[in-house]
This record gives C-alpha cells, structure tokens and sequence, in this order.
C-alpha cells in the first residue's frame, strides 16, 4: 500500500521485518546516545505533508566496540518483545546499497527517566512505585524469555507519560543459554561499574540476578529525586501519619534495595518476588 511501511516476507534466519524507506524519514533531531548507536526523533512522511508519525530512530555508529551483526542482534531481539513495558519495535530502515540499517521505534516523548526526574523534581512517593514496579514487571517480562538485559540503569529507562515507563536500550542484553543460568562475557562492558554486580566486575558474569542488582540500583536513582513532600497521603494526614506514611515507604523501598544488593547472587530476590514487595497498592 502506497507510503505505508512494507512488510517483506520473512525468513527462518530473519523474522519479519517492517521497511521503513530511508527516503521518507525526515530527521528532526537528535535524542541521544546508547550502547553502539546514536538515537534521531524522525517524521516517516511519505505522503510528504507533515502528517507522518514521529518515530525514533537508532543509527548503528560503526566503530570499533560495535559492527553490524551486534546490531541485526539487537534489532531481532527487540522485535519479538510485546510487553507493555518495553519500548516497541517499528521495524528497519536499510541505507541505499544496504550497507548499513537502523533501527526504527516508537518515540517516546519524554525521554529518559533520569532527565525526567532532573526536570520535573516533584514525583511523588506513589508515581515513584508505579515506575518501579513498571520496570520490574519489564524484567519480569524478559527473565521469561531467558534474556538479561546488562545495562539496566535509569538512563536506559524512558517516560512514555506521567505515568509510563518503558525500559529501552537492548545493545548489551544476551540471552541465557537453556543449560546454565548465566552468561559470561568475554569483553569487558563499557558502563560504569556503579550498576554491575560483584560477580560482573570480578567475572563477566552475568544473569537474571545481576540484573536484580541493577534495577537496586534503579531503584536508589529513582528516590534520591523522589521528593516525599509531594506524597498526596501528606495533604489530608496529621503530621504524625505523614511521618509514619513517608517512613513505611522508605523503608519499604530500602528494605529491597538491600536485598537487591546481597552479595550473594543466590539470596537477591528474583524479579517476582521483588515485584510482591513494591505491588502497587
Ligand atoms: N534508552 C536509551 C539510550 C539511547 N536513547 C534512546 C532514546 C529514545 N528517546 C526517546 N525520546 C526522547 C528522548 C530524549 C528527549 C529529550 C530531548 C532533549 N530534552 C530533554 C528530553 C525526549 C524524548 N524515545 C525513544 C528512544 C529510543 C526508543 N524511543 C534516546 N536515547
């Protein structure tokens, strides 16, 4: 059908793909940066009159750490995934000569969390819950399917609206083969170490638990901003309840940090459990 992505048919090796026409993606600007890739918010015009819908596209950047087999395993693993807190796969856009391709997704408007959190300081105890246990159904979600996602971080989490969250940037993530119950890596990871687990500095080693331990640390970065005046209980409680509201819930929220945190990976809650402790109430 004239100026609508094409559907080409797919393969064993390749499972369908939506073509995106390099000719009809206008670039208006750019997002940001992630593992192996520059990221472009673009209009998919074909008909030409600004009606097209604004996409975000990630443009494999050829350099020495990344190649294009590591992005065609990107691109595979973000289209099977159909989870409401993942960000969605539109399809491929291929350069003239097929020399390079980009990865074409939804756009999501306001962008990461951590630069959402920065702007608009005021999220509350109870949005703050909502994103966690958004993220850690996401996790849930992937952990099914035997994929750990290595880069779990609140930059790598995007803001779809005041009250979603997607988790995005799947350049680093592996899947876990079906005799072990984790993957080991042979070049060291380029994120800061803030977010790996013990055994993923001293090893390379990692699985559904470190990604346990990342999203502990999401968690932090998550209520570090998170400003407790703003819970809405606060209004209509005395001050005695604010105080026991506000200290429930930190506890709460630090109670499974520390177990995200166990050394051992064997004694962190998987994301399940972890999600019974944050369910939003
Ligand atoms: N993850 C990860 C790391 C790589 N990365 C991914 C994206 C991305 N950004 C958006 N949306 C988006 C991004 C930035 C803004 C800024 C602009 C400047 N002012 C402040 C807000 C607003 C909207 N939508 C997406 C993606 C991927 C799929 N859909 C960007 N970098």
């Amino acid at each position: 059908e004239y100026g609508h992505p094409v559907w080409i048919t797919s393969t064993p090796a390749q499972p369908e793909q939506i073509l995106f026409e390099e000719r009809h993606l206008r670039f208006i600007s750019s997002l940001g940066k992630g593992n192996f890739g520059s990221v472009e918010l673009c209009r998919y015009d074909p008909l030409g009159d600004n009606t097209g819908e604004l996409v975000a596209v990630k443009k494999l950047q050829p350099n020495k750490k990344s190649t294009l087999e590591d992005f065609k395993k990107e691109v595979n693993i973000l289209s099977i995934f159909e989870c409401d807190y993942i960000v969605k796969y539109k399809g491929v856009c291929y350069s003239t000569g097929r020399l390079s391709m980009s990865l074409v997704m939804e756009y999501l408007p306001y962008g990461s969390l951590i630069g959402y959190l920065e702007s608009y300081r005021h999220v509350n105890t109870r949005r703050m819950l909502l994103f966690a246990s958004q993220i850690c159904t996401g996790m849930e979600y992937l952990q099914t399917l035997r994929y750990v996602h290595r880069d779990l971080a609140a930059r790598n989490i995007l803001v779809a609206n005041e009250s979603l969250v997607k988790i995005a940037d799947f350049g680093l993530t592996k899947v876990i083969p079906s005799d072990k119950e984790y993957y080991r890596v042979m070049q060291p990871g380029e994120s800061p170490i803030f977010w790996y687990a013990p055994e993923s500095i001293n090893e390379s080693r990692f699985s559904h638990k470190s990604d346990v331990w990342s999203f502990g640390v999401v968690l932090h970065e998550l209520f570090c901003y998170c400003d407790t005046n703003y819970n809405p209980k606060r209004v209509r409680s005395s001050l005695l309840c604010k105080l026991l509201n506000v200290l429930l819930f930190l506890l709460q929220v630090y109670c499974l940090m520390k177990q995200c945190w166990a050394y051992d990976f064997e004694e962190r809650p998987c994301f399940s459990r972890a999600l019974l402790h944050i369910s939003f109430k």
